[in-house]
C-alpha cells in the first residue's frame, strides 16, 4: 500500500540517512533533500508518516510551517541537533507539527518503534472496516443544539453564499465546514482549509492568492494560491480574524467578483471558490475595534452559523467519548473495555474549555496511561464530581442556616413577638414553635 511509504526530507549533507535504512529495513523510503521536492514526491503519492532528519532549523521556518500544516493529517517525527531545543520558536513548531522527535545521534531501535507506532495509528484511522460509529453529516450527537445544527448546514449547502462560522475553539467549526461542503453541489470538487492565523502575514498573499515566475526572490515557478486551488469547490478560512487587512481588502475583491490577482500578476483570473470563514473571536467587536473590515464583515455574515460549545450540548458526551474511544482504543496495545461510570460522570460534571479536541486529548492519553481494563477519572485528569449525598448534606446544613436567620430577623423585627413573626414568615404558630425548638431561640422570643 502506498501510504506505507516513509517520507524522509533530508539535506543532502545530513548523513542522517545512512542511519535511517539501518533503524528501518524493509521499509520503502522516498526521500528528499528539499521541501518542494518533498511536496513533488507528495503529489505523486501519499504518506501517512514523514521524516524531517535535521531540517528543522536548516529550512527557513515560514515554509516549514506552511508544509507542515499543508500536511496535517500526516504524522511528522523530527530528527534534530539537541541545540535546535534551546530555541522557543523551534519548540513551538514542534509542539505544532510533530508527533515525535529524536536528538542526534539516531537511536535506531527507538526511531524504529516510534515510526512502527505512528504506521499503526494511520492504519488505524484507514481501517474502514472500523465502524466509524460518526452520527449524521459525520457529526457524533443528537441534543438539540446539534440537531439544530445538522438542519442549519443542510439550509445553507444550497446556495453558494459565504458562511460565516463562529465557535469556540474545538467546538467542531471544520467539521462543520466540512459537511455544508458534502451536502452542497460542490461536493465532488476540492474542500481547501486554511488557518489564517498559523501562517505568516508576509506569506499569506502569495498563499492564498499564488504568484507569478519572478514575483520575488526565490519565486523560480509560478504557482496557484489556496483560493484557485479550492475552484470547483469550497475554501475554509480558519481563525479569519487574522486576516491581515491588506488581504481582507484582496479577499472582498475576490468575494464581489470572484477574479483573482496572483503576486506579480498585471491580469486577473477567475476562480469559482465558495468561501466559508470561520473565528472563535466576535467579528463584530473587531470590526468596532477597527481590526476587521466592515464591509468584508457584511459580505462573509450573508450565511451566520453558530457551533454551541461542548458545555451546551452535555447529551452528546457519552456518544462523542464512546467514539472517540472506539477509535483510538488499539492506541493502548491490549483490550480496552470503556470508561468508568465515574468518569461519565466526571466528564458531565466537567466545563470543557477546549471543548471537543479537549475531549479527544484527555481521551486519547487516557487509552495510553490507563492500568486497568477501564478508563478512570484519574486516567482522565478529571476531578470527580462531589457525591451525591455530600451535595444532599451540603444543602440540608445551608437550608439549616437559612431558616435559622429568617427566623432570628423575623423575632428581631417584631420585638420578639412569635404570633407576628410566624404571620411574618408565612408559617402556623406551631410551626414557629417548632423551628424555635430546633435553634433553640427560646430565649430570644
Ligand atoms: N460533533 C462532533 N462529532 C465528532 N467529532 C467532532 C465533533 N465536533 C468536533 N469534533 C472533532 O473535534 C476536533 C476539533 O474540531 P474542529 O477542528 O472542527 O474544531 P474547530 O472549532 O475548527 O477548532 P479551532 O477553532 O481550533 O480551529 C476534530 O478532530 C473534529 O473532528
Amino acid at each position: 500500500m502506498a501510504r506505507e511509504a516513509l517520507l524522509c526530507i533530508c539535506p543532502p549533507d545530513s548523513g542522517g540517512l545512512a542511519a535511517l535504512h539501518a533503524a528501518l529495513p524493509g521499509r520503502t523510503v522516498l526521500t528528499a533533500a528539499t521541501l518542494h521536492e518533498a511536496q513533488c514526491l507528495l503529489d505523486q503519492q501519499p504518506c501517512a508518516v514523514g521524516l524531517l532528519i535535521d531540517t528543522i532549523g536548516r529550512a527557513p521556518d515560514p515554509e516549514l510551517q506552511i508544509f507542515l500544516s499543508r500536511h496535517s493529517h500526516m504524522h511528522w517525527v523530527g530528527v534534530l541537533p539537541r541545540t535546535v531545543l534551546d530555541s522557543d520558536a523551534h519548540r513551538r513548531l514542534m509542539a505544532t507539527h510533530l508527533s515525535d522527535y529524536h536528538t542526534l545521534p539516531v537511536d535506531p531501535d527507538r526511531l524504529r518503534f516510534t515510526l512502527g507506532h505512528l504506521f499503526g495509528q494511520a492504519a488505524l484511522q484507514d481501517d474502514t472496516a472500523l465502524p466509524p460509529r460518526l452520527g449524521a453529516m459525520g457529526i457524533t450527537g443528537n441534543s438539540p443544539a446539534v440537531q439544530r445544527l445538522r438542519i442549519q448546514i443542510a439550509r445553507v449547502a444550497r446556495v453558494s453564499a459565504p458562511v460565516l462560522i463562529w465557535g469556540e475553539s474545538g467546538s467542531g467549526k471544520e467539521l462543520a465546514a466540512q459537511a455544508i461542503h458534502r451536502a452542497s453541489a460542490r461536493a465532488e470538487g476540492p474542500f481547501v482549509a486554511i488557518n489564517c492565523g498559523a501562517i505568516p502575514p508576509n506569506l499569506i498573499q502569495s498563499e492564498l492568492f499564488g504568484y507569478e515566475r519572478g514575483a520575488f526572490t526565490g519565486a523560480t515557478h509560478a504557482r496557484a494560491g489556496l483560493i484557485e486551488s479550492a475552484s470547483g469547490g469550497t475554501i475554509f478560512l480558519d481563525e479569519i480574524a487574522d486576516l491581515p487587512r491588506e488581504q481582507q481588502a484582496n479577499l472582498l475583491r475576490f468575494l464581489q467578483e470572484k477574479t483573482i490577482y496572483r503576486v506579480g500578476a498585471t491580469r486577473s483570473v477567475s476562480a469559482d471558490a465558495r468561501v466559508i470563514a470561520a473565528s472563535h473571536v466576535n467579528l463584530e467587536v473587531a470590526v468596532a475595534e477597527g481590526s476587521f473590515r466592515e464591509d468584508l464583515y457584511y459580505r462573509l455574515s450573508v450565511l451566520p452559523l453558530v457551533v454551541p460549545p461542548l458545555r451546551e450540548r452535555q447529551a452528546d458526551l457519552r456518544a462523542l467519548a464512546d467514539q472517540i474511544f472506539a477509535s483510538h482504543a488499539g492506541d493502548a496495545g491490549r483490550r480496552l473495555r470503556g470508561f468508568t461510570a465515574g468518569a461519565h460522570a466526571a466528564m458531565l460534571h466537567y466545563s470543557w474549555p477546549g471543548n471537543v479536541r479537549e475531549l479527544i486529548n484527555r481521551i486519547r492519553r487516557a487509552i495510553v496511561m490507563c492500568d486497568g481494563r477501564l478508563i478512570t477519572e484519574e486516567d482522565l485528569g478529571l476531578a470527580a464530581p462531589p457525591e451525591p449525598a455530600a451535595v444532599a448534606k451540603e444543602l440540608g446544613a445551608s437550608r439549616e442556616r437559612f431558616e435559622r436567620e429568617a427566623v432570628t430577623d423575623a423575632l428581631r423585627r417584631h420585638g420578639g413577638m412569635v404570633s407576628r413573626a410566624a404571620r411574618d414568615l408565612g408559617v402556623s404558630r406551631s410551626t414557629m414553635y417548632r423551628l424555635l425548638d430546633k435553634y433553640g431561640l427560646h430565649g430570644r422570643s
